[in-house]
C-alpha cells in the first residue's frame, strides 16, 4: 500500500511517509493516509513497582514533563519504590434500546438480570478471551440502557465488547421482538466522554498506586517539605478541584502522563478523557514521612489490538515487558501496563506538586519548555 502522498503533495511535503510499515496500518489503524507525525519519546524512571523496576515510556512535546516524572520516579525509587493494586477490571459498552411501553421496559430490565447466564453465553460465543461479568440496566421512560461489563484479557476491548454486545442483543430480541436497538452505544458506557459512572463504577482497570517518600528525600530531591506538600494537596487537589466542580480531576497532571504513555505504547488517545480521572492523596506518617497515592478508577489500556502492534509502540511495550498477549495468564500484560501508567502518574504528581510548592513551575518551563531567543 502506498500512502496518498502524491495526491496531496502541495501541502504535505514535510510529512514523512517512508520507512513505515503501512501493511500493518491499513485495515486496522488509519484511512486516507498521507504519512505519519513523529512525536518525541523519552523514558522516565525506571521505577520499582511491587519490587520490580520498570521504565515509563512517554511521547510528548511538553518540555519539563519527562524531567518532572523522572524526578518523581527517582525520589520514589530512593525510598524503595511504589506498590500497586488492580482493584477491578472490565470494559463496558451500553447500547440504548427502545420498547413500546414502560411495562415492557421494566420487564426487559428484570429479564436481563434473571437471564444473565443466557446473555453471557451469547456474548462469550463471539470471543476466545472476553468474559461477561455484569449487565446493569437503566430504565428511562420507554428506553433502556444496558451497560455490559466484560473482562477483555490483554485487549483494551472496545471492539471485542461491542461485538459480544451485538450478539447478546440479538438473543434478548428473541424474547422482546418489539425491542428496537436504537444504537449500539448509548453513552451510558461511557466511552471518550467525562462521566460520573466511570469515576464511581470504574471502566478498564481500576488501579491504586502508593509510595512512602522519606522527609529527607522530599527535601533533597524535591526541594520542599512534607507539611507543605500535604497542605497544598488539600488546597489544590481537593478544595480547588471541588470549587471548580471537577469530575474526577482531583489531581494535578494525571492526564499529562496518561496521554504521553498512551501515545508511546499505541493506546487509543481519546480514552485519555476517562483514563486520567484520578484522586491524588497525601498524608504525613507518624515519623514525618510522606505517603502519596493515586486512585485511578478507569485506566483503559491493552497490549494487543489498536496501535499496540505498530513497530515503535510495540518496542516500547517490549521494553516494559508486556508486549502482546500473555499466553500463560491472559490479561496479565495489560494489567502490568495499567500499573506502569499509575506509577508514572504517581511520580509526576509528586514532582509537579513539589515544583508548585517550591515556586519552580514557571522557571522549569522557561528552561525546558521554551527555546531562549
Ligand atoms: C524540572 C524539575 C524536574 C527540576 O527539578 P530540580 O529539583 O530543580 O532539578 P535537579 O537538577 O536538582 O535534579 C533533581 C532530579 O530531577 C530530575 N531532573 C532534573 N532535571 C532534569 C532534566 N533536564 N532531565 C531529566 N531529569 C531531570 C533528575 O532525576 C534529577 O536527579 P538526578 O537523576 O540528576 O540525580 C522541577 O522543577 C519540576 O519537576 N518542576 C515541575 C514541572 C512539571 O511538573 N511540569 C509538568 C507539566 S505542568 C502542566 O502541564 C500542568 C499544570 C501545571 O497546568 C497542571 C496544574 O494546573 O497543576
Ligand atoms: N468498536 C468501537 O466501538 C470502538 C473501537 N475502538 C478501537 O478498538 C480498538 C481496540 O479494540 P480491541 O477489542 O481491544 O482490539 P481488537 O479489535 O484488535 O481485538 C483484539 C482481539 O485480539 C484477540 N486476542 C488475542 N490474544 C488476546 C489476549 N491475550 N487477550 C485479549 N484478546 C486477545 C481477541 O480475539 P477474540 O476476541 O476473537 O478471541 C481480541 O478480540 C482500538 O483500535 C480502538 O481505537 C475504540 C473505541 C470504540
Amino acid at each position: 500500500m502506498k500512502p496518498m502522498k502524491e495526491k496531496n503533495s502541495h501541502c504535505i511535503d514535510d510529512v514523512p511517509y517512508k520507512h513505515y510499515d503501512w501493511a500493518r496500518v491499513v485495515g486496522q489503524n488509519c484511512e486516507n493516509i498521507v504519512g505519519y507525525v513523529p512525536v518525541p519519546v523519552g523514558i522516565a524512571g525506571p521505577i520499582p513497582i511491587d519490587g520490580v523496576e520498570y521504565p515509563i515510556p512517554m511521547a510528548t512535546t511538553e518540555g519539563a514533563l519527562l524531567a518532572s516524572t523522572h524526578r518523581g520516579a527517582r525520589a520514589i525509587s530512593m525510598c524503595g519504590g511504589c506498590h500497586s493494586v488492580v482493584l477491578a477490571e472490565g470494559m463496558t459498552r451500553a447500547p440504548v434500546v427502545g420498547v413500546p411501553t414502560l411495562a415492557e421496559a421494566g420487564a426487559l430490565a428484570k429479564f436481563v438480570k434473571e437471564q444473565f447466564p443466557l446473555i453471557k453465553a451469547a456474548f462469550e460465543s463471539t470471543t476466545r478471551f472476553g468474559k461477561l461479568l455484569e449487565l446493569k440496566p437503566c430504565v428511562v421512560g420507554r428506553k433502556v440502557f444496558l451497560r455490559f461489563r466484560a473482562f477483555t484479557g490483554d485487549a483494551m476491548g472496545m471492539n471485542m465488547v461491542t461485538k459480544g454486545v451485538d450478539k447478546a442483543l440479538s438473543v434478548i430480541q428473541e424474547h422482546f421482538p418489539k425491542m428496537e436497538v436504537l444504537a449500539l452505544s448509548g453513552n451510558y458506557c461511557t466511552d471518550k466522554k467525562p462521566s460520573a459512572i466511570n469515576w464511581i463504577e470504574g471502566r478498564g482497570k481500576s488501579v491504586v498506586c502508593e509510595a512512602t517518600v522519606t522527609a529527607d528525600v522530599v527535601e533533597r530531591v524535591l526541594k520542599t517539605s512534607v507539611d507543605r506538600l500535604v497542605q497544598l494537596n488539600i488546597d489544590k487537589n481537593y478544595i480547588g478541584s471541588a470549587m471548580a466542580g471537577s469530575l474526577g480531576g482531583f489531581n494535578a497532571q494525571a492526564a499529562n502522563v496518561v496521554a504521553a504513555v498512551f501515545l508511546a505504547t499505541g493506546q487509543d488517545p481519546a480514552q485519555v478523557v476517562e483514563s486520567s480521572t484520578c484522586l491524588t492523596s497525601m498524608t504525613k506518617t507518624e515519623t514525618g514521612d510522606l505517603i502519596i497515592s493515586v486512585t485511578m478508577p478507569s485506566i483503559e489500556v491493552g497490549t494487543v489490538g489498536g496501535g499496540t502492534g505498530l513497530q515503535a509502540q510495540h518496542a516500547m511495550l517490549e521494553m516494559i515487558g508486556c508486549a502482546g498477549a500473555n499466553q500463560a495468564q491472559p490479561g496479565a500484560n495489560s494489567q502490568l501496563l495499567s500499573r506502569v501508567v499509575a506509577a508514572g502518574v504517581l511520580s509526576a504528581e509528586l514532582s509537579l506538586m513539589s515544583g508548585l510548592v517550591a515556586g519552580h513551575l514557571l522557571s522549569a518551563h522557561m528552561k525546558l519548555n521554551r527555546k531562549q531567543h
